[in-house]
């Protein structure tokens, strides 16, 4: 498989995210198809692209909705998820945020800490409710990721720690209105090294079992999202492997009988099914460096400047011999840079560029750096 614009969009002005719908399709069917035999439940996370008709696909396909803030729950309700699909996790939930949650019944608010417990224990109260919780454990996993987006450590901000475990549980005899329903950990994002789930799994073996010896049963475990995808070559993985992935947790995870088990994956959904098209303003060549510079920029993209990611370049307009490039965008920061010394074929002002695997935390993170006007997304 190789990577085509269609031919109408040709015209369209640029910069644009272009979403290929029918490959969020076949990912989602291949999805669906790893995870239902195994009985496991997949709330898709908005906070790596929530374009609704993006959301209106996931939806369709049956999977239910992971929200960051109070702006993502009331998004996955617009998009139509059931509120008992919905689940809200983030270290920093504010009144307003669970207020809204508690008030849309959504299916489990996963707790990071226990001065959060005690206000959503206060809210679920003051609405005359029970909030149904999940704790959010830090087990201390290395997921082989990058630094910015590993999340399991203990020196990262999520998550209760292991050692503080204990008291958090003591803590729930005194909050009432609060009903322990899972526990929850996710150890990073872009993970590609999958027997870091292995180990994930064992530490929430444990901790099940631990649990259960004061008591609690947890009707459902979460194991987070994180799979990661295929930068380098994304028409060689269009689609994830996700049997892989589920294949860790069927292997390792000490699941109860009838117990349900939620994932949440972000990236390896809509990853691959984004394209930033842009066009070459100018070839500037100095003594050293051959620039394309780029009407897209890190106010499109801010993964590599961010992140120093690799996203695949293409240019779609020439056939002509290969040379390095440094591909950089319009914006006032010498980290506006999409790729250094890349070969892409002699290119010229007007050329179309495409960069690719843009699906995930592409848009969602765009800003309006430079007074730049948002990119417009179009799908087919
Ligand atoms: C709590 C939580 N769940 C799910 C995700 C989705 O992760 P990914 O896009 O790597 O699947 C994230 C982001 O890393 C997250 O923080
Ligand atoms: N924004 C990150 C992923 C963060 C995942 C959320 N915890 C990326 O672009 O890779």
């Amino acid at each position: 498989m190789t990577f085509q614009l269609p031919g109408q969009l040709a015209t369209q002005p640029t910069p644009f995210y272009y979403y290929d719908l029918a490959l969020l399709d076949q990912t989602l069917t291949a999805l669906q198809a790893a995870a239902q035999p195994g009985n496991f439940q997949v709330h898709y996370a908005l906070k790596a692209n929530f374009n609704l008709p993006i959301l209106a696909r996931i939806k369709a396909h049956g999977l239910g909705a992971d929200c960051v803030s109070g702006g993502e729950v009331q998004r996955a309700l617009e998009a139509g998820f059931a509120p008992d699909h919905i689940v809200f996790a983030g270290v920093g939930k504010s009144d307003a945020e669970i207020n809204l949650a508690l008030a849309a019944d959504i299916f489990c608010f996963n707790a990071e800490s226990v001065p959060e417990l005690q206000v959503l224990n206060e809210l679920a109260g003051g609405q005359g409710r029970r909030a149904r919780v999940a704790l959010r454990i830090n087990p201390n996993v290395d997921a082989h990721t990058h630094p910015h987006i590993t999340t399991g450590l203990d020196a990262n901000k999520f998550g209760i720690s292991l050692q503080d475990l204990a008291g958090v549980v003591d803590s729930l005899d005194s909050l009432p209105h609060l009903e322990l329903v899972g526990l929850h950990a996710h150890i990073g994002s872009q993970i590609t090294e999958l027997h870091v789930f292995a180990e994930l799994s064992a530490k929430l073996n444990e901790l099940q079992s631990w649990l259960e010896g004061r008591g609690h049963q947890l009707p459902h475990l979460n194991v987070g999202g994180g799979l990661g995808i295929n930068y380098q070559d994304p028409d060689a993985q269009p689609i994830p492997d996700f049997a892989a992935y589920f294949g860790m947790f069927t292997q390792h995870l000490a699941r109860r009988p009838g117990q349900q088990v939620h994932v949440e994956l972000g990236r390896a959904v809509v990853a691959q099914c984004g394209t930033l098209v842009s066009r070459v303003l100018y070839v500037k060549e100095s003594q050293q460096v051959r620039f394309a510079i780029l009407d897209a920029g890190m106010t499109e993209l801010i993964r590599p400047a961010l992140y120093g990611s690799h996203h695949h370049i293409q240019n779609l307009s020439s056939q002509g011999v290969a040379l390095p490039y440094d591909i950089v965008g319009p914006i006032c920061e010498s980290s506006d840079t999409f790729a250094k010394g890349t070969l892409l074929p002699e290119t010229k002002r007007g050329d179309l560029i495409a960069i690719r695997s843009a699906g995930a935390y592409g848009e969602v993170m765009s800003s309006g750096y430079n007074l730049r006007e948002k990119a417009a997304a179009v799908y087919q």
